[in-house]
């Protein structure tokens, strides 16, 4: 998977060389650039908002850099090296929610980019012309107010490459999470098997994987219901077998 990243804090992705994100860009799983919108500024100030029209409190993020920048890196139908359009992400409170399902279809694409907005916004006519040109989804993370795009795009990010082939060693963890099978995760247990006084379950140690399976669904079941009401109403109705309509 290739990915671009613009934004005017380049160094906010500096985590990126780190852990499984920076072992995928190593093993060429996930090509990554970070580019600096100031790059596609060309007066003496490298000026990138402007004050917002119809008023109202802050700056917004001109449309003439945007344009150049998404020009430089997604240019045309097909480039010459046979590169397809990417799909523009742009963080938004106003997006879509960001969920696993959207990490899965984004994790299918062969070429993402992130546009990070500042101040109050990006012009709305870059969307609007993107859009005429490659598939464009403005994403939120949730219903709060961040400074800007980049945090955001690392949560994004992480929540992808994890699920690209070979990033996580033991590919099994990912049937299991949170969220895998539209449940919350088990209760999870290491060794000892006492800690202060607290025993690890007893059926996580009898050995019967049958039991221990219906254990850590019953237990997903109740934590779901407990903490994510919303996401029950959600499941699909035959993710739940007879004895869980019964739970
Ligand atoms: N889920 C989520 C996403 C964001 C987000 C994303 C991009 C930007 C660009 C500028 N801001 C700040 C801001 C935007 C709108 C109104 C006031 C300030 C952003 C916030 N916040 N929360």
């Amino acid at each position: 998977m290739r990915v671009d990243i613009v934004s005017i804090f380049p160094e906010y992705f500096a985590p990126l060389d780190l852990s499984l994100i920076g072992k995928a860009r190593a093993n060429g799983t996930l090509r990554l650039a970070v580019h600096d919108l100031r790059t596609w500024t060309h007066d003496v100030h490298r000026t990138v908002d402007d004050t917002p029209y119809g008023g109202g409190p802050g700056m917004v993020m001109r449309p003439e850099p945007w344009g150049e920048a998404l020009d430089a890196l997604a240019p045309g139908e097909l480039s010459p090296d046979g590169h397809t359009l990417p799909r523009l992400i742009v963080p938004s409170p106003a997006g879509v929610p960001f969920t696993q399902a959207l990490a899965h279809e984004l994790a299918a694409e062969s070429h993402l980019l992130f546009a990070c907005g500042r101040y109050e916004g990006i012009d709305q006519r870059v969307l609007d012309h993107a859009a005429t040109r490659m598939p464009v989804t403005e994403v939120s993370l949730g219903d709060y107010v961040l400074f800007g795009g980049e945090v955001a795009v690392l949560v994004i990010l992480e929540a992808v490459t994890r699920l690209l082939p070979g990033v996580l060693g033991n590919a099994g963890s990912l049937d299991e999470e949170s969220h895998a099978h539209g449940l919350l995760e088990a209760p999870l247990y290491t060794k000892p098997a006492t800690w202060r006084g607290l025993d690890v379950p007893e059926v996580l140690r009898s050995g019967d994987h049958g039991r221990i399976a219906r254990w850590r669904r019953d237990e997903a079941l109740l934590r779901t219901a407990g903490r994510r009401p919303d996401m029950i109403g959600a499941l699909a109705p035959e993710t739940l077998d007879k004895r869980d309509r019964a739970t």
